[in-house]
């Protein structure tokens, strides 16, 4: 499902959350949708499920404005960080009302994804661990196979091989049942690869929407003589630079080929970096 954002303002008294936003995200396709802290992030997954109304502006999902609540319902599943369950239900009850709510439940996938996270269906949410509900919410979230599935930082607690397999589950599950994804982390660099769009959001504002490829296409970490790679960086924008005993290593828009003109070693530049240096340049790259 295609989303339409136009002209998106959420206002906290004074302070905008969301400023005039304009943006597109296509149907499925995954998007990481990154910046730092008090960004806007939330707010507009927050806007785009219906928990919040903004204070002006309007999103469109498939050309219409989603007004009924029936049919937000169906069509976006919204996994937040904590508390998106009842405490007094059981993991089993969970799963009953949430299959109601979404056509494209698929029963046999949830019951696999409890086993996968040793989820015990008779538990109630209040006696899960941390990582226990998180691993509920991602049950939830994959199972669910909503249009547009929306994770808002959605494995607090849970350990390195638990949020490693989630990814892959969701990929999977992805190759087989496209949709659209937007996934807010900042564990940027572990999740990075399997977005296929970037958008970044700075004090409420959009400062970069990039597919992922265009970015790795067009940024470069380069090592070697600090004399060359001060020759390659002339005239360029500069992510970052480190000098020791002779030797720089820079990121640095430009492509490996020109780096490798230069005589330089060429790599990925990590999006975690590109974040942190799009977010510092106030209003950059807009
Ligand atoms: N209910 C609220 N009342 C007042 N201000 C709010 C409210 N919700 C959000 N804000 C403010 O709006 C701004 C954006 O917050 P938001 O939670 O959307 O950011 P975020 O990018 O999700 O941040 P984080 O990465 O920390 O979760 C922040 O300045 C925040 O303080």
């Amino acid at each position: 499902m295609k989303i339409e954002v136009n002209n998106l303002s959420k206002k906290y008294g004074e302070k905008y959350a969301l400023n005039h936003v304009s943006f597109a995200l296509e149907k499925n396709k995954i998007y990481g949708l990154l910046g730092r802290n008090g960004a806007g992030k939330t707010t507009f997954m927050n806007i785009l499920s219906g928990q919040i109304m903004p204070s002006s502006g309007e999103i469109k999902i498939a050309g219409e404005n989603p007004f009924d609540q029936q049919e937000l319902t169906e069509s976006i599943c919204l996994i937040k960080e904590s508390n998106n369950f009842p405490k007094e239900l059981k993991i089993k009850d969970v799963l009953k009302i949430f299959s109601y709510f979404y056509p494209n439940w698929d029963y046999s996938f949830a019951e696999d994804l409890l086993k996968e996270f040793n989820l015990t269906p008779r538990l109630k949410v209040k006696a899960l661990s941390k990582g226990m509900e998180s691993a509920l919410g991602i049950t939830v979230g994959l199972a669910s196979r909503a249009p547009i599935t929306v994770f808002d930082e959605p494995y607090i607690g849970m350990d390195a091989p638990s949020r490693k397999r989630f990814y892959e589950l969701l990929l999977e599950d992805y190759e087989d049942y496209p949709r659209t994804i937007i996934f807010s982390t900042h564990l940027i660099d572990e999740v990075s690869l399997m977005f296929e769009e970037v958008i970044i959001l700075q004090e409420g504002l959009v400062v970069l929407q990039e597919d992922s490829e265009v970015l790795r296409q067009q940024t470069v970490a380069v090592s070697g003589p600090t004399e060359k790679v001060d020759q390659f960086l002339q005239g360029k924008d500069v992510i970052e630079l480190k000098s020791l005993a002779g030797n720089s290593m820079a990121y640095a828009f430009g492509t490996s080929e020109e780096a490798k003109d230069f005589g330089l070693d060429a790599e990925a530049v990590p999006v975690q970096e590109l974040m942190i240096h799009l977010t510092e340049k106030k209003g950059a790259h807009a």
